[in-house]
């Protein structure tokens, strides 16, 4: 079979053989999927069918879960993430957004230079541009620009959520990892992180979970679907949606189950 041309682009991220246990239950199994750079691939399929777990693979926040035992590979740029990375340069390189906005309760220009200044950036000229860069790239600097001094807490959640965005964005990642993100956030916050993801995708490879079936048709180049802890299916967005080849894909895309 021909391999479509996004199957060409370069790999970023890709689990092969993945499997992975929460003491004796079985999560995931036998996962095999590719996250092309600067690409958005959605992971989606019902409650419970192992999506967040993937995505907390892929930046390895699971090893902070008490009998979690994972086998397969992680790979980030080919490199297997579980042995040959060194976790903290794993998860600066590897960023995630959580579905509740969960600013830190200080300054919104204290949120943002968080990370930078716990990787050793301390010159305030520094940290000034870093903070006006990741807040350009989550399109929220002009709304914020005149209040970097007052307290996150006081943003509505859908600005709370482009902060949680940028503060992301300051240690310059290469991958974003999105756990639906929009899930707690009212339709305009929405849209304006949906067309967020769009340009995003121009320098970041993103993965994002998401149960919204049209969020995934309207922002991701790549979907995977899963099922009880397997793909089912995997493959460009258009594909898996118009002419999926399981039933089961079939029937979930159509709303029939979920
Ligand atoms: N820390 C944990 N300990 C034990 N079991 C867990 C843990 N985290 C998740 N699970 C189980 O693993 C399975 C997959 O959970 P996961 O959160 O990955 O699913 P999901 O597809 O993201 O679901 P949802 O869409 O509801 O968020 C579920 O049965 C869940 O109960």
């Amino acid at each position: 079979m021909a391999a479509s041309t996004v199957d060409l682009a370069p790999a970023k991220m890709a689990v092969a053989h993945l499997g992975l246990r929460y003491g004796d239950f079985s999560a995931l199994r036998d996962v095999n999927l590719v996250f092309p750079e600067r690409q958005v691939t959605a992971l989606i399929g019902p409650s419970g069918c192992g999506k967040s777990t993937l995505l907390r693979c892929l930046n390895r926040m699971n090893d902070l879960v008490a009998g979690c035992r994972v086998t397969g590979s992680v790979l980030l740029d080919g490199q297997d993430a579980y042995r040959f990375v060194d976790v903290n340069d794993l998860r600066r390189r590897v960023g995630m957004v959580f579905q509740q906005p969960n600013p830190f309760p200080m300054s919104i220009y204290d949120n943002v230079a968080f990370g930078p200044r716990t990787h050793g950036v301390k010159r305030r000229a520094d940290l000034d541009e870093i903070v006006e860069r990741s807040l350009r790239d989550a399109a929220i600097w002009d709304e914020l620009k005149d209040r970097l001094r007052k307290n996150a807490l006081g943003l509505s959640g859908g600005q709370q959520q482009r902060l949680c965005i940028a503060r992301a964005l300051a240690v310059r990642p290469e991958v974003l990892l999105m756990d639906e993100s929009t899930s707690a956030l009212d339709p305009i916050s929405t849209a304006k992180i949906e067309e967020l993801v769009r340009q995003l995708r121009e320098r970041y490879t993103v993965v994002m979970v998401t149960h919204n079936m049209l969020q995934a048709l309207r922002v991701s180049d790549r979907t995977a679907f899963f099922l009880m802890g397997e793909v089912v299916e995997a493959g460009p967005t258009d594909d898996v949606f118009t002419h999926p080849r399981d039933g089961r894909t079939a029937d979930y895309v159509a709303g029939r189950f979920g």
